[in-house]
This record gives C-alpha cells, structure tokens and sequence, in this order.
C-alpha cells in the first residue's frame, strides 16, 4: 500500500483543534445560523457593485464585508488561524521561476485575478504526481508524456488551494484531479473514449470510490478489477490517498459529487449518440451534474479542516456550491470552446448549444454564453455573502472562502493554459 507518509506533526494539532471546534459546534451551529433567512431573503448586491437604489445601504454593507472575508479572509484579533492552517516555509526562489503565465482572458468575463502560484509549490506538486502516475498507478504510454505535462496540474491545484497547509495536502486534490481526468478522457472522451458501454464501465470505476460489498466468493474479482485500467488503478490510489485524511462525511460528500459527476457524463454520452442537442436550459442542467463540482468541494480536506456535514448540507450552502461549481464549469466551455469545434463530430458546450437553440450566430451566442457565466458568478457571490453574513462561523467562512478561491484559481488555469486553450476571433 502506498504511503503518502505522516503529515507534519504541527499541522495535525492544527487540525485537530479545528476538527474539536467543529465538533463542538456542529449541532448549535446549524440552529445559529439562520441560513433560512439567508437562503430565501432578498437577492443581495454583488460586492463589486457599490450599494445601488434597491438595496438598503446596511444590508449592502453586511454583504460586502462577508464577502470581503471570503475572498479575503477575516481580520481582527485572533482570527490569524483562519487564513490559512500552519504552512511549510517554501525556500527562496530566483525571480525568474516565478514569471507570470502566459493567456489572455477572454474579454468581457467576470472574473478575480489570483496572485502566481508558489512556483516551488508547482514544482514540487508537478514532480510527484508524475512519479505517481508513473510508478504507482502506470497512468499513461510514452506518448501521451506530453500532454500530461501540458495540462500543468501541478499549477492548477496550487492555483485553486492557496490555503493548503502542506503538499501533501494539494496532492490529494491532484491525485483525484488527474484520475478524474483519466476517466473523462479514456472511458468519455479522446483517448479511447465513447458513449458505448459507458454506464457499465463508469459504475464499475465508481466502485473504487464507493466501494463493493459483496459476498467472500466474489470480492477477490472485484478486488483484482480496480487494477484493470488506468482509470480504476488512478481511481482506486486516489481515494486511498484521500481517506487517510478526509473524515467519513467528506468522504461520503466527495463520493456523492462523483455519483452526481458521473450522472453528468452519461446524460452528456447519450446526447451525442443520438445527435440530440438540448435546450440551453436543459444543457445547464446536464452540465451541473458533468462539473467540476467534486473539486472546490473537497477544499476543506485539502485546507486541513472540516466543514460538517449538516452545514455542508444546508440549502443556502448547496446553491452556494452549486452556483459556484456551474460558474467554473461555463468557464471551461468557454476557454475550451475553439478545441472542441476543432474535435471530430459534435461537442457540446454552451455557445455551440444557444447558437442552435436560439438560432442565433456563433459570435452572439459566445458572448451570450459570457452573460450566462456571469450571472452565475455573481449569484454565487450574492449568495455566499449572504450565507456567511447569516451564519459567521469560522468554518463555514473559511469553506466559502475555499469555494471562492477554487472558483478563481480554475479561471486562471484556463486562461494561462495556452497549451490546451485559445480564444476564438470574436473580438
Ligand atoms: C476534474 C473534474 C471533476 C472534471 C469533471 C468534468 C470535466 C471533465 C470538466 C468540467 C471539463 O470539461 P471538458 O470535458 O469539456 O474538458 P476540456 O474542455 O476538454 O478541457
Ligand atoms: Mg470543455
């Protein structure tokens, strides 16, 4: 059995005290919170906006300072804890290896600009998970080096968990990255992928995450499948990695956004074997299941904390999440959208869906579809303000803040991903 090795001692009486409080506050925590009232109020500003004529100025104000936290962090006495857990001390650098990335962002898009991503932190992400792949769960052939190189995972989760304490948390989150990753492309997509035979294939790869209880005559057989291909092997190591930290509500949580995820894929596979393209408003709801979703999720596990379960759970924190995740999404349709016209048939994404449904150009309904993005956006934002106004806790403050910093550190990937993405010549 692998093993990732004990996590520094300092950072497990971090955790532990967070793990108490949480416990502690869990059950009075759901009743403090009135997220009812946060949940179903009057629509709140945007932060960004500055207070306008339908807003009182007070309740303007209270959003925009729970927001600022979420994207800021809390500040005051004794909230030092709450930014971010106990760190390793990354050594000094020379300049040059911290030079900003390439890409553009696509005009127009609503989006938080993020700080470069600690260049020793990428390095040092971008080696193991590469000797993982290679010589843990034998990923990928030769040829396909290049591309696991060019999806520059290692940047991308330093990028989305600023907040993580040590590396070996961030390579909880790029471990299951890459094996999600894995499955899209061999079981869905390019790399062998189709929607024949996709549901079969996608449960049995589920039971690595959720395991088969069976009787003792057929569980050596199933044992023996999830060393089958890659994505099982990938699926398998993973979550294996995950479960030596993650509690058995996050846990439970993470394989809940899988189901949903996988869900996702299957109605996504069975359109494309019909040639069926959906309404705008149908497809928004096939790609709220097909979503990155089971990512800003696990940010409390990779942050080295808890949120409960019966705050996880709460409406106001569901559409938070929700929202968020169909914003990170949009965004990958959108910086994706000139490779998929260029893949062979037809790939849906949400310019390609309003351009047919509501018959409108290629152009309009791309700048469409970055109306669409964001709404979204800002309705998380509105609603996460809200949440963390309505419930201040520190766990939930630091989830949505997680959220929040997952949601933009997505957005820089795409954009300085110049090796997957470009932008189409609408401008
Ligand atoms: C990492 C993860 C949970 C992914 C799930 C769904 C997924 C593959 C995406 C949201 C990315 O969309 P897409 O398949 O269109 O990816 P590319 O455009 O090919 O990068
Ligand atoms: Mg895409």
């Amino acid at each position: 059995m692998p093993n990732p090795g004990p996590f520094p001692p300092q950072l497990s009486l971090s955790a532990a005290a967070l793990h108490f409080g949480t416990t502690a506050l869990s059950d009075s925590a759901a009743r403090a919170c009135d997220v009812k009232a946060a949940a179903s109020g009057p629509p709140v500003s945007s932060v960004p906006v500055p207070p306008s004529a339908d807003v009182p100025a007070s309740e303007a104000e209270t959003a925009d300072a729970a927001l600022e936290r979420i994207l800021r962090g809390p500040s005051g006495l004794g909230t030092t804890s709450l930014h971010l857990a106990l760190r390793e001390e990354p050594p000094a650098l020379p300049e040059s290896r911290a030079a900003p990335a390439e890409g553009n962002p696509i005009p127009g898009l609503y989006y938080h600009p993020v700080a470069e991503p600690d260049p020793v932190r990428v390095e040092e992400v971008s080696r193991r998970i590469k000797a993982w792949a290679l010589e843990e769960v034998d990923l990928y052939p030769e040829e396909w080096e290049e591309q696991f190189d060019g999806f520059s995972v290692g940047r991308y989760m330093v990028a989305c968990h600023p907040d993580a304490p040590t590396v070996d948390h961030l390579m909880l989150a790029t471990r299951l990255m890459v094996a999600e990753n894995a499955v899209d492309d061999c079981y869905c997509e390019d790399h062998g992928g189709s929607p024949i035979g996709l549901g079969g294939r996608l449960l049995l790869a589920h039971t690595a995450l959720d395991p088969l209880h069976t009787t003792k005559e057929y569980q050596p057989q199933w044992a023996e499948s999830l060393h089958s291909d890659a994505p099982r092997r990938a699926y398998r190591s993973a979550m294996e990695y995950f479960l030596q930290e993650a509690s058995p509500s996050q846990a439970d949580r993470f394989r809940h956004d899988m189901a949903r995820l996988h869900m996702g894929y299957l109605a996504e596979a069975a359109w494309a074997q019909t040639e069926h393209v959906p309404e705008v408003w149908a497809y928004l709801a096939m790609r709220q299941f097909n979503n990155f979703r089971p990512c800003p999720t696990i940010t409390d596990t990779v942050g080295g904390y808890e949120l409960p379960a019966d705050l996880h759970a709460q409406p106001a924190m569901q559409r938070a999440i929700a929202l968020a995740g169909n914003a990170t999404t949009i965004v990958n349709d959108l910086y994706s959208y000139t490779k998929e016209l260029a893949s062979p048939g037809r790939h849906l994404n949400l310019p390609v869906v309003i351009a047919e449904r509501e018959g409108v150009s290629d152009r309009e309904a791309y700048l469409k579809a970055i109306e669409v993005h964001n709404d979204l956006m800002h309705d998380f934002e509105a609603e996460a303000a809200a949440l963390a106004a309505a419930c201040p806790l520190p766990n939930v403050q630091r989830f949505l803040r997680g959220v929040a910093a997952w949601v933009d550190g997505n957005h820089y990937w795409h954009q300085t991903n110049t090796y997957r993405y470009s932008l189409p010549d609408f401008w």
